[in-house]
């Protein structure tokens, strides 16, 4: 029996489903770009309605792990997706034309501070959104599982 493909959702922000539908449309993240960076595209999965929904992030990446930053520009509340992804935790992630799965841990302390340094570095407005609030921005680890 084929299992019919499930469907993902797109966001309901304009911006980021056009950015989702460039992605799916040629295969690959490369030239999707935010501020002049690059970003990834992950599929998670909702915590209360179980709907598969894209989900894109800025690409932070670091000896084969990555980083997703519940920033949302730094407005005052996470992002709905840091519900999914605890929910979730292991999902499909893109980055240029390869997919591979990951499992997320939140992140503190040192491994935190580590990991948000190179977030910056890879996204410096992240600095900024992080002074807009005083929710400390969560930074979740990707292994590859
Ligand atoms: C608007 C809302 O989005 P959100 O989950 O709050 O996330 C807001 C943004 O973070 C999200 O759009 C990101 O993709 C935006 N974004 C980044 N957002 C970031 O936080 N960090 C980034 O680094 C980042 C980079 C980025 C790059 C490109 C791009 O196009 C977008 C980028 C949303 O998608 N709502 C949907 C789905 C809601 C949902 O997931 N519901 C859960 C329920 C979850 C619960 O409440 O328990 C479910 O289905 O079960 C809806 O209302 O129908």
């Amino acid at each position: 029996r084929i299992m019919a493909e499930e469907n993902v959702e797109l966001s309901p922000e304009g911006w980021v489903a056009g950015q989702t539908q460039k992605i799916l449309e040629t295969g690959t993240t490369e030239g999707i770009e935010v501020a002049g960076k690059p970003i990834v595209l992950l599929t998670l999965r909702g915590a209360k309605s179980g709907k598969l929904r894209y989900t894109p992030l800025m690409r932070v990446e670091h000896d084969g792990a990555y980083a997703a930053v519940a920033s949302k520009g730094g407005a005052p509340e996470h992002p709905v997706w840091y519900h999914n992804i605890l929910a979730h935790p292991e999902f499909s992630l893109q980055d240029g034309t390869v997919t591979k799965t990951y499992r997320a841990r939140e992140v503190s302390g040192d491994e935190r501070a580590a990991w948000w340094e190179r977030a910056v570095e890879a996204y410096p407005p992240y600095a900024e959104y992080q002074t807009k609030t005083d929710r400390q921005i969560p930074v979740f680890v990707l292994e590859p599982v």
